[in-house]
């Protein structure tokens, strides 16, 4: 049986491959994120998720490898994670009564080839007040998510509707992402 490697030290990511039934080991990629200026959010997606997969595929070449990346797009702006409450409040400010775009890029490396994809789904947020601002920022949720939230945790509090897989939202499009393993013999244990 090939051996599959998660290239992601996100705790979304192995739970949700964990929901779906695949065995698989975590190794987190050494990049440092970083991509060139001018980019479409779908191709920063693909570009990072590729970069995540293939830097841990140098070190397992006979594996199946997965890496995946997040970013939330509004107004041709792409946010990642906020770095202090500021940048987190500036974010939530942004995001407030408004629809914004998730995106997650996804990268499989196999030894029969390569195949990166993404999905996009849309987000609409309620309107927010200072007070609904401050208390989510005061549960610490915000810190280590793209766009300052998170739609499985109290951050499902600030969203009115979305449009696509929820699972883009939390970080990796699960329907998509199982079909295309499937393809490479990469099947749930059950
Ligand atoms: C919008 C949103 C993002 N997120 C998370 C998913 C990702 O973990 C994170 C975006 O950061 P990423 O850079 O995509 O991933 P990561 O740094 O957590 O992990 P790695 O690079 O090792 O794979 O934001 C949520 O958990 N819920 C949400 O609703």
């Amino acid at each position: 049986m090939k051996s599959f490697i998660l290239a992601s030290g996100s705790p979304r990511r192995k739970e949700l491959l964990e929901q779906a039934y695949f065995s698989f080991q975590i190794q987190t990629s050494t990049i440092v994120e970083t991509v060139e200026e001018g980019l479409t959010p779908k191709e920063v997606v693909e570009q990072l998720a590729l970069q995540k997969a293939k830097n841990v595929w140098s070190q397992n070449q006979d594996a199946v490898i997965l890496g995946a990346d997040t970013v939330v797009a509004i107004d041709d702006v792409i946010l990642g994670k906020p770095h202090d409450e500021e940048e987190a409040k500036a974010m939530l400010e942004r995001l407030s009564g408004r629809t914004h775009s998730v995106y997650t890029g996804v990268a499989i490396c196999s030894p029969s080839g390569l195949e990166t994809f993404s999905e996009q789904t849309d987000v609409e947020f309620y309107p927010l007040t200072d007070e609904d601002i401050a208390m989510y920022i005061r549960s610490r949720e915000p810190f280590d998510k793209a766009g300052g939230y998170g739609i499985q945790g109290f951050g499902a509090f600030l969203v009115k509707r979305i449009i696509g897989d929820y699972y883009t939202v939390v970080g990796l499009p699960l329907a998509k992402t199982i079909r295309e393993l499937r393809k490479i013999e990469i099947h749930p244990n059950r």
